[in-house]
């Protein structure tokens, strides 16, 4: 039993997230968040500052170097969207990922075995919305998944290659072919998880037993994210990530769980699943490289769940002896001991390499069987032979040694048709417990099914009450256009009447308007009459006034000549009084005089 290995990684964070404060911390093996809620301790913890070549040394290295023992090998990079997924597995020019840095090691290794002879060859596959295709192909054709002898198999197009420059060359080449797209938080989403397989299988020299085959799988995965609702692709596409994703967690944790029973994992939810169960439950060395972002408190906390259980899991990894019937050794060889000529990587030595161009070979479907109705014939031929084995018990020596072969011949017949019923019956075991998943999937289907046609059945229901509301609504409609013809009719009436009136009207406003012409006219006539009329009085008047100006001129210069006189009068008068005064003071005077002359007279 090997346990799964499991490592986090931290990527730094983006220029996008300058803004945003770090929810956790990394402090040697613990991981802690922020608000003190969660702590959590990993074996291996890289920080943001690690180099991606240190994961691969510490998770990827052993596994590479398992492989190439013959032992098969699985790395996936697990997380949310944006974690640095791809990052990790393929990473850049500078800063090469997982991928690139195994097909180095695996050509270092071949070059340094001296003693053995190599095939390595390659296929790519994608699994997007739970359909796989053939990177090496035109990436649009859905290729099939089944199983053989307890394998899944994909059949998908592999490819020989002689170097490591040959293998980074088409899997950059393809890699362009998986879908991708802008994201929210990522404008190089993958929309897909993608599975790169490695099979490397080796014979020593001098020694065709010694054979190994073993395949490594290194996979990224599509990250989980929150479905953006508004673009229906992205949506669909968002969807079946997290549900594969959720399956591969649910299967994390059934395996994680103590006394875990294989039996109890349905490896068959989801195809992605499928294609890994080797991976996660069976017969392969795993590591799984967590990838986290610290600016992010939820995700990150889930993938940190998803790694904890990954941790308990345990697979069951064995060593593989290469298939003898498989040819490719008398094919293609990597020699490392011939060294005529050099690759481009300076590491191996291909003989027949170039009478074999870089081609596709297509898997090798389920190993050669006795079919079922051979088999009675066969046994049937066997007996017979038993029975003159028997009889030749009293024959002579060059009969028995006749026999003797025959019974050789006979008893490898018998043990390959063991082994043939062993496998058969291993394969019946495995489609028993297929079909009683199916079962319980069927089962499930039908729960899902009643579910269904529950929810039609009241659906239909609502349609009743929705079409007898939809009559009475009609009924309305029908009186409401009724009367609405009714109230057209009065109106239409109406306006004839108004438009009778309305012409009546216009002709009386016609006639009067012609009386206040008329009018207008008499008027304009009389104003011309009175204005003659006033010119002549005003004249008149004019006449009257300058007459009468001079009479008044005349009177009034009489007037002042009287004043004139009167005043000249009135000087006569004042000096005649003032004579008269003066001349009674004389008088006066004189008085006294007169009386002492007269005695006593009167006293005036
Ligand atoms: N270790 C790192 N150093 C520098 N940049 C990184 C690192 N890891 C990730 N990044 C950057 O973070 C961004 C997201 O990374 P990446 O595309 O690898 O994420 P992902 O998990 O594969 O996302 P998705 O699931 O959406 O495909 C990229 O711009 C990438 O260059």
């Amino acid at each position: 039993m090997a346990k799964i290995n499991v490592g986090i990684k931290f990527r730094p964070n983006l220029s996008s997230e300058v803004e945003k404060q770090d929810k956790w911390i990394v402090d040697g093996k613990t991981i802690k968040s922020v608000d003190n809620k969660h702590t959590l301790q990993f074996e291996h913890v890289f920080g943001s500052t690690a180099v991606t070549e240190e994961v691969y040394d510490a998770l990827a290295k052993p596994i590479v170097k398992k492989a190439f023992k013959g032992y098969n090998g699985t790395i996936f990079a697990y997380g949310q969207t944006s974690s640095g997924k791809t990052h990790t597995m393929i990473g850049k020019n500078k800063m090469p990922g997982i991928i690139p840095l195994a097909v180095r090691d695996i050509f270092h290794e071949i070059n340094e075995t001296k003693d053995r002879e190599f095939v390595v060859k390659i296929g790519y596959i994608e699994i997007y919305n739970d359909k796989v295709y053939d990177l090496f192909e035109d990436g649009k054709t859905e290729l099939s998944i089944f199983e053989s002898n307890g394998h899944v198999l994909v059949n998908q197009k592999e490819y020989v290659a002689a170097s490591e420059k040959e293998v980074l060359k088409k899997f950059k080449m393809n890699n362009k072919c998986k879908r991708m797209t802008g994201t929210s938080t990522n404008e190089n989403s993958s929309r897909s998880h993608t599975i790169f397989r490695i099979t490397i299988k080796s014979q020593k020299k001098d020694d065709a037993e010694d054979s190994r085959n073993s395949n490594l799988f290194l996979v990224d995965l599509a990250g989980s994210e929150k479905p953006d609702a508004s673009v229906a692709t992205t949506f669909n596409e968002g969807l079946h990530i997290n549900q594969s994703l959720l399956v591969l967690g649910k299967i994390i944790r059934e395996l994680a769980k103590k006394n875990s029973s294989l039996k109890r994992v349905n490896f068959r939810e989801c195809k992605l699943a499928r294609i890994l169960s080797p991976a996660l439950g069976g017969n392969s060395y795993t590591s799984v490289i967590c990838n986290v972002a610290s600016t992010v408190l939820d995700e990150t906390y889930y993938t940190l769940c998803f790694a904890q259980s990954a941790e308990k899991a345990k697979t069951v990894p064995k060593f593989n002896l290469a298939n003898s019937t498989e040819r490719e050794f008398s094919l293609l060889r990597f020699s490392t001991s011939s060294s005529s000529s050099s690759e481009a990587s300076g590491n191996v030595n291909i003989s027949l390499k170039r009478k074999l161009p870089f081609s596709p070979l297509t898997v090798s479907g389920s190993p050669s069987r006795i079919p079922k109705r051979i088999k009675p014939k066969l046994s049937d031929e066997m007996n017979d032979h038993l029975k003159q084995l028997k009889l030749s018990e009293s024959s002579n020596g060059e009969e028995k040694e006749d026999y003797e072969a025959m019974i050789k011949e006979k008893d490898n017949i018998i043990r390959n048709l063991q082994e043939e019923t062993r496998e058969l019956k291993a394969e019946i075991f495995q489609m028993r417990g297929e079909i009683k998943g199916n079962n319980e999937l069927l089962i499930e289907r039908q729960q899902e099914n009643d579910e269904s046609e529950k929810k039609i059945a009241d659906f239909n229901e609502e349609v009743k009450l929705y079409s007898a509301a939809i009559r009475d609504f009609q009924v309305t409609i029908q009186d409401f256009e009724k009367r609405m013809l009714e109230a057209i009719e009065k109106n239409n009436k109406m306006r004839a009447n108004f438009d009778k009136k309305f012409k009546e009207c216009n002709a009386i406003i016609d006639e009067k308007d012609a009386e206040i012409m008329e009018m207008y006219k008499e008027l304009a006539t009389q104003n011309i009459l009175m204005k003659d009329k006033t010119n002549i009085e005003l004249r008149n008047y004019l006449k009257f006034e300058r007459s009468h100006k001079l009479r008044y001129t005349s009177t009034r210069n009489q007037f002042n000549t009287l004043m004139d006189q009167l005043e000249s009068k009135s000087v006569t008068i004042k000096e005649k009084n003032d004579e008269i005064k003066r001349l009674q003071n004389q008088l006066r005077n004189y008085e006294p005089m007169n009386r002492g002359n007269q005695g006593g007279n009167d006293e005036n």
